[in-house]
This record gives structure tokens, C-alpha cells and sequence, in this order.
């Protein structure tokens, strides 16, 4: 993302980490302005051209159009919480 959650430097960016902050849930962020690099070479990677991008697992999963229209839908919460289940193992 560009910024942090605390201070978004981008509506983009503001959008999809209010999404992710509204639904309670905790994720990692990288501010791809303090991180040229990562910002140069991560469109390549993840064959993705814009920030925000959310991960989850190792999967790209979109952008803030994409997360947005997931969150519409209702697809969101549970990709999440099953994500978070799949990486959590049980006691
Ligand atoms: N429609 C995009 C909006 C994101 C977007 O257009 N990001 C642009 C402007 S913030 C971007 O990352 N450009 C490349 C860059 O700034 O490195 C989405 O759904 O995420
Ligand atoms: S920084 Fe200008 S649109 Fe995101």
C-alpha cells in the first residue's frame, strides 16, 4: 500500500485498509513509498500493476476494486477466515 493504515497516503490504499480495519481483522503492511524497490519490482512479480495489492498466504488476491467488490458480496470475510484457519493449525 502507499502509507500506513494509520496515515494512508492514497485513497486507494485508505480504502482497502478501512475495509480490513472495519472487519476487525490484523494484517501486515508495506508502505511502498518508503520501499522503492518493492514498488518497482513487485508489479513484475505479482503480474499486477497498481497498490494496493492484498496477499493472503502467498496469493494475490487484488486490488482495491477487486477487495472492494469482495466485500459487496460478502466473499471477503470468509476467504479471510478461512485463510486465517488454514494458517493457524488447531491445538
Ligand atoms: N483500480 C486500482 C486502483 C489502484 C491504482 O490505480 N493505483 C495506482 C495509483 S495509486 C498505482 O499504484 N500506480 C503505480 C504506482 O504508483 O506505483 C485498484 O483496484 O487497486
Ligand atoms: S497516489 Fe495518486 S491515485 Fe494513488
Amino acid at each position: 500500500m502507499k502509507g500506513s493504515p494509520e496515515n494512508p497516503k492514497c485513497g486507494f490504499s485508505a480504502q482497502i485498509s478501512q475495509i480490513l480495519c472495519n472487519l476487525g481483522f490484523k494484517f501486515a503492511y508495506v508502505d511502498v513509498i518508503e520501499n522503492p524497490d518493492i514498488r518497482l519490482q513487485l508489479p513484475d512479480f505479482a503480474n499486477w500493476p497498481t497498490f494496493p495489492q492484498l496477499w493472503i498466504n502467498g496469493n494475490l488476491i487484488g486490488g482495491c476494486d477487486i477487495v472492494t467488490q469482495m466485500h459487496k458480496n460478502g466473499e471477503l470475510v470468509p476467504l479471510i477466515s478461512n485463510a486465517l484457519k488454514s494458517a493457524i493449525p488447531d491445538e
